[in-house]
């Protein structure tokens, strides 16, 4: 089998979005005096698909949502002419000539990601080949279905995140994340904001459910030193990316100095990236990205890396590329999961363009034994809401 072609489209969404309200997530920007509003680099409201069709006729999917236009200029400049008249089956040998022939400037950000959706794609055709959904490929069903947390939760009036809270807890779910909505910035009316929000989450979904805390990059060291001890008696899982990524002193001080479990990685790329952060005891759980860290070889690598370290993976996002990892290894105990809803942030907007997704009940996700590959194909319902640039 050999790969014959590679496609890579940029689906811009032009339907309805819900325009964000206030300080509705803690973000890098918020520590400049930038006038706009700071989440709005941080929304992704475009996509791109990568098929890759072999001489006979498989064709592969892959996504990402990183810099979409720049990941398919690099798709179609430079990772495409690298794979065509390829064995697919080769896909370690494929994913080191993507990653070695762009390493002058590759490495991390959108060129792992642009990699990741090739590799995504060769990983679908692997399974369509066999008849056997990537998960079996990688080590099949280590879970009889896939618990779940529910994320979203964003910053909004305190009541509104009680009904989103208690609307889901009535679904089932037992695990929850929340967004800070304020950070250094907003100084220690912020922080009081903060604890409003963690107060009245808790109230409505108790002590006997999981609640994890979103930052988004959006505090610095100092500010989480100061803000953890108060955040404690929440007993949240964890603190998420209170710090750049580029921080990983800072990571590790709070993983290690604070009584709260830090989190982080769907902003780091490739195994020598996961690699660092678990040497330096940089956080307590792991959230790659597959559609951005390498795909599903190197996500593959790092959940054995992560077994070794015995620190669980919780890949970021939803999303099927997520899921298959999360089902085939012990070290990851659990998926994200964002309902499908108006587009937003724009993680929903995986839901706009594929079938596929697995909708929680109960707080637990099912992948089918017998759907090969990663199980999606594009949906077709909403292309009228997308501007497709081939
Ligand atoms: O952990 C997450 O889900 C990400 O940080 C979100 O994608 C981001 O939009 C902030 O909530
Ligand atoms: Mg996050």
């Amino acid at each position: 089998m050999k790969i014959k072609s590679v496609r890579a489209r940029v689906f811009e969404w032009k339907g309805k979005t819900v325009p964000p309200q206030g300080n509705f997530c803690s973000n890098a920007m918020d520590l400049l005096y930038a006038p706009q509003e700071t989440m709005s680099t941080f929304r992704f409201h475009s996509w791109t698909v990568v098929e890759i069709e072999t001489d006979d006729g498989i064709v592969g999917l892959g996504n990402v949502a990183l810099a979409p236009a720049i990941a398919k200029a690099i798709i179609d400049q430079y990772l495409a002419p690298l794979v065509t008249g390829q064995d697919p089956w080769d896909y370690e040998y494929l994913w080191q000539r993507m990653y070695r022939a762009t390493h002058a400037w590759g490495r991390k950000g959108v060129t792992m990601a642009a990699i990741s959706a090739v590799d995504l794609a060769i990983w679908d055709i692997l399974g369509k080949s066999v008849n056997k959904p990537v998960f079996k490929l990688l080590g099949g069903r280590t879970k009889e279905k896939i618990p779940c947390y529910y994320s979203k939760l964003y910053r909004t009036d305190l009541k509104e995140m009680q009904a989103e809270a208690q609307k889901f807890l009535d679904q089932g779910f037992t695990a929850f994340k929340m967004r800070f909505g304020y950070g250094p910035a907003h100084l220690q009316k912020g922080v009081a904001e903060n604890l409003k929000s963690v107060e009245a989450v808790r109230e409505v979904i108790g002590y006997d459910n999981d609640l994890m805390l979103e930052c988004y990059m959006g505090w610095n060291l100092e500010y989480a030193k100061r803000i953890c001890p108060k955040l404690e008696k929440f007993q949240p899982r964890w603190l998420e990316e209170p710090v750049i990524a580029d921080d990983i002193d800072g990571y590790a001080e709070l993983n290690q100095r604070t009584g709260i479990p830090i989190s982080g990685g769907e902003h780091e790329f490739s195994l020598y990236g996961f690699k660092q952060l678990l040497d330096r005891k940089a956080v307590s759980v792991v959230q790659y990205d597959t559609n951005r860290v390498g795909g599903i070889t190197a996500a593959h690598k790092i959940n054995a890396l992560c077994e070794a370290y015995s620190v669980p993976v919780i890949p970021h996002a939803g999303q099927m590329h997520n899921y298959h990892l999360t089902m085939s290894t012990l070290a990851s105990p659990m998926s994200e999961y964002f309902p499908m809803h108006d587009v937003e942030v724009g993680n929903e907007l995986f839901y706009y363009i594929f079938d596929g997704e697995p909708v929680a009940e109960n707080g637990f996700l099912q992948l089918d034994d017998h759907k090969p590959g990663l199980g999606l194909s594009l949906k077709t319902e909403y292309l009228k809401d997308f501007n497709i640039v081939e």
